[in-house]
């Protein structure tokens, strides 16, 4: 197969869809891959690398994207959607449910439209979520504990405190990937935290694993409310899978906070969980005041640190790449179930409900379009 990996676009997007070692395993079994140039720049790799890995460079854009299939890592933007045409295969985040314009360009141009974050395993893991999750949580609590300093228009707390000084409250809405790893390094920089989830199976197993070192709640909008108005600093981690993120949190209980606290909502790719935020922000100018609370909302975190995120990214998308270069996209998505819950837009339809519904516009299986195809 042909494989196209073109350079990321979106605000300080330094990661790219396939590393060096990816592009080798491509080449040995037998597939081209064609790399924009200076694509890998970002995250570290330079364009002999790629080449030596039996990759082409090529110059633009466009010629990446002429090819059968292209590999991503972030939605498309705008400038972007002149590239779709009919059965071009397409993997990357999506993010569908809150992409209005996205979802009716894949449509309408009848794009195999394949989201990392749907594809999803019998036991509900996410693969191919999970590894940016993992980046996304770790630097919630980095972020929020910068922004939580008096120079960066927080309220001046560190988040261990100090002896005899009281440690600064993080509440972590959501229990998964995100959730767990923001709370873990919040642990670690010696802050008390609190998270919450829906799952009771959840809230057990984070007990069983961390003790009376965190607090476990359930999540329900009384708890939430008390958590957020007591915290200094909020993180939004919760994921319904493909479907648009809840509103949990209250403009209400945001208004309650302390001046100066910070929130920190991963879950905007999805659209976000808080009330306040009603747009996404960049990392040029990652956050905004609202009640005198910083809100940061980038949908791209892990764009930060590229060179960790790049190789993370690769370790695991690469299984699903090869089965899909080498079998075809359809007996490969009709094989692996997993992969077929990865199908978003097929033929003109959208095929995963959740989107669907976040949309209101009709639905297709995606199974049955695909066995008559
Ligand atoms: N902004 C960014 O750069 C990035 C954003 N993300 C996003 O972060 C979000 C979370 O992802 P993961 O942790 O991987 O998902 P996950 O599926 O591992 O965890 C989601 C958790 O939310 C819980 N949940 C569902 N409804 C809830 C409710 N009403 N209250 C509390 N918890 C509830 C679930 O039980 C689950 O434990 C997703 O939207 C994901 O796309 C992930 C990586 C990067
Ligand atoms: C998950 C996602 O959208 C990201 O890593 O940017």
């Amino acid at each position: 197969m042909k494989i196209g990996i073109p350079k990321e676009l979106k605000n300080n997007e330094n990661r790219v869809a396939l590393t060096p070692a990816g592009a080798l395993a491509l080449t040995q079994a037998g597939h081209e891959v064609f790399v924009e140039k200076d694509a890998g720049l970002g995250s570290g790799f330079q364009n002999e690398e790629y080449m030596f890995a039996g990759a082409n460079l090529v110059e633009a854009a466009v010629d990446a994207w002429a090819q059968e299939m292209v590999i991503k890592v972030k939605e498309p933007i705008p400038s972007e959607y002149a590239f779709f045409r009919e059965n071009l295969i397409l993997l990357t985040y999506l993010h569908l449910a809150p992409e209005i314009q996205l979802t009716s360009e894949l449509i309408k141009n009848k794009v195999i439209g394949i989201a990392y974050e749907t594809v999803q395993l019998d036991n509900r893991q996410l693969p191919l979520l999970t590894p940016m999750s993992e980046v996304a949580g770790r630097m919630a609590s980095q972020i929020g504990a910068q922004f939580l300093e008096k120079s960066k228009g927080g309220k001046g707390i560190l988040l261990s405190g100090i002896p005899g000084v009281e440690r600064a409250k993080v509440s972590v809405i959501g229990g998964g990937i995100v959730g767990t790893n923001a709370a873990k390094i919040a642990m670690g920089l010696g802050a008390d935290v609190t998270i919450l989830d829906v799952n009771p199976e959840r809230l057990r197993q984070l007990d069983d694993q961390y003790g009376r070192e965190l607090q476990t709640l359930m999540s329900n909008s009384m708890n939430i409310d008390d958590a957020v108005r007591r915290s200094d600093l909020v993180i939004g981690a919760v994921l319904i899978p493909g479907a648009k993120a809840p509103k949990l949190v209250s403009e209400k209980s945001v208004k309650e906070m302390d001046a100066g606290s910070v929130i920190v909502d991963v879950a905007i790719d999805q659209g976000g969980i808080f009330e306040t935020i009603d747009r996404m922000t960049t990392h040029d100018h990652p956050t905004y005041l609202k009640h005198d609370i910083l809100h940061y909302a980038v949908a791209n975190m892990p764009g930060a640190v590229p060179r960790t995120s790049t190789i993370g990214l690769t370790n695991s998308t690469l299984p699903y790449v090869l089965q899909l270069a080498n079998k075809g996209y359809k007996k490969a998505c009709l094989e692996n179930p997993a992969l077929l819950k990865g199908i978003n837009t097929l033929s003109g339809s959208v095929t995963y409900k959740a989107v669907a519904e976040a949309q209101a516009i009709p639905f297709e299986n995606t199974k049955s379009l695909l066995e008559n195809l």
